[in-house]
């Protein structure tokens, strides 16, 4: 896909710091949940910031309150500077948003419901814009088809194109791939890349940890209401990732003999399988020493392998540490 040109999105406000500011954020719903705790979060101008939680953890309650559609019951929100209560039409024609829903007009053409879009914003009307929008999204042989004739990959581009018609400086995009299959996926991913160099700061959320693994700058965890982390994602998988070396040794251990006390070691696979756990950032790995132990122990191996641990697994491990 051609790379989409956002060269209306100017920063205003606060240039070099931060895009989004949450600052102590709480929803109770009028249910009495509380769907949001205390919640703060910087989103950097010009990144991809994913959004990672189990279901029900908050995530869709957290961008509606960002995007205007829901009232937070505490806190403040600025977007691109402007406070979205107080403030809530600048800051709302900041943001544009591709909902987990995908609602559109069924019987309208793709040109009038992107062009209708931006008219809600109040813009003045904008064909070379539409058309630019529409061809960088290879929408543009559909512009005249009815919604209801498109694919839902093509669907969902439209609801992208109409996130964008009023030329956002931030785009939410809340589960862009779901249900989507694996040459779409890439495409999408390929797009969200594309507005992001074009200055679009980008926030998503998945349920695919793979795609926040390929997309994102940095990843938020959110967990019952609370963000539980806010990391670099090279260093959230540094910090945080377990490697492991894997020996398949020749006769099975019936228990780990003392003399190995020391390194952090476990049998499995009926004792035919020695897994040892290091810090792959350490200078010091312990591998040649716990080697020459095994040597000295008479314990032969005829394999080994390492691993290291995905996001997924940090994220499992994150999450059930706080459950
Ligand atoms: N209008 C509402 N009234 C009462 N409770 C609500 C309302 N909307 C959401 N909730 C509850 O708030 C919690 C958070 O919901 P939210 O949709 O923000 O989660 P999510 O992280 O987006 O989940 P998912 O991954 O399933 O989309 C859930 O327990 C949900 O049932």
């Amino acid at each position: 896909m051609k790379p989409l040109d956002n060269r209306h999105a100017q920063p205003s406000g606060n240039p070099a710091g931060s895009v989004i500011s949450v600052t102590g954020l709480g929803k109770t719903y009028a249910s009495g949940f509380q769907a949001l705790r205390n919640v703060d979060l910087e989103i950097r101008r010009g990144e991809i910031f994913a959004l990672l939680g189990p279901n029900g953890a908050g995530k869709t309650t957290l961008i509606s309150i960002i995007c205007g559609i829901v009232n937070p019951s505490t806190g403040v929100v600025l977007a691109d500077g402007h406070d979205i209560v107080r403030d809530y039409r600048a800051a709302r024609t900041k943001i544009g948003l591709v909902p987990q829903e995908l609602s559109t007009d069924a019987f309208e053409s793709v040109w009038d419901t992107v062009k209708f879009s931006r008219g809600l914003f109040g813009k003045a009307a904008n064909p070379a814009l539409i058309e630019k929008i529409l061809k960088d999204l290879s929408l543009w042989e559909k512009k005249d088809s009815k919604i209801m004739t498109l694919s839902g990959g093509m669907k969902r581009r439209v609801m992208i194109a109409k996130a964008l018609s009023h030329e956002p400086t931030i785009l939410f995009l809340d589960e862009p791939t779901a249900g989507v299959d694996v040459e779409l996926r890439r495409d999408m991913w390929e797009m969200v890349r594309a507005l992001r160099d074009n200055g679009v700061t980008i926030i998503l959320t998945t349920h695919y940890i793979e795609e926040a693994e390929e997309m994102a700058d940095r990843i938020g965890v959110i967990n019952k209401g609370e963000i539980i982390l806010v990391e670099d994602k090279t260093v959230l998988m540094h910090k945080l990732g377990r490697k492991q070396l894997i020996l398949q040794l020749q006769n099975p251990l019936m228990a780990l003999p003392a003399a190995l006390s020391g390194y952090d070691l476990a049998l499995a696979e009926g004792g035919f399988q020695l897994v040892y756990t290091f810090d792959a950032q350490s200078e010091e790995t312990g591998i040649a020493g716990l080697l020459r132990l095994l040597g000295e122990q008479g314990i032969d191996f005829k394999d080994l392998q390492t691993s290291q641990s995905s996001l997924e697994d940090i994220f499992v491990d994150l999450v059930r540490g706080r459950a």
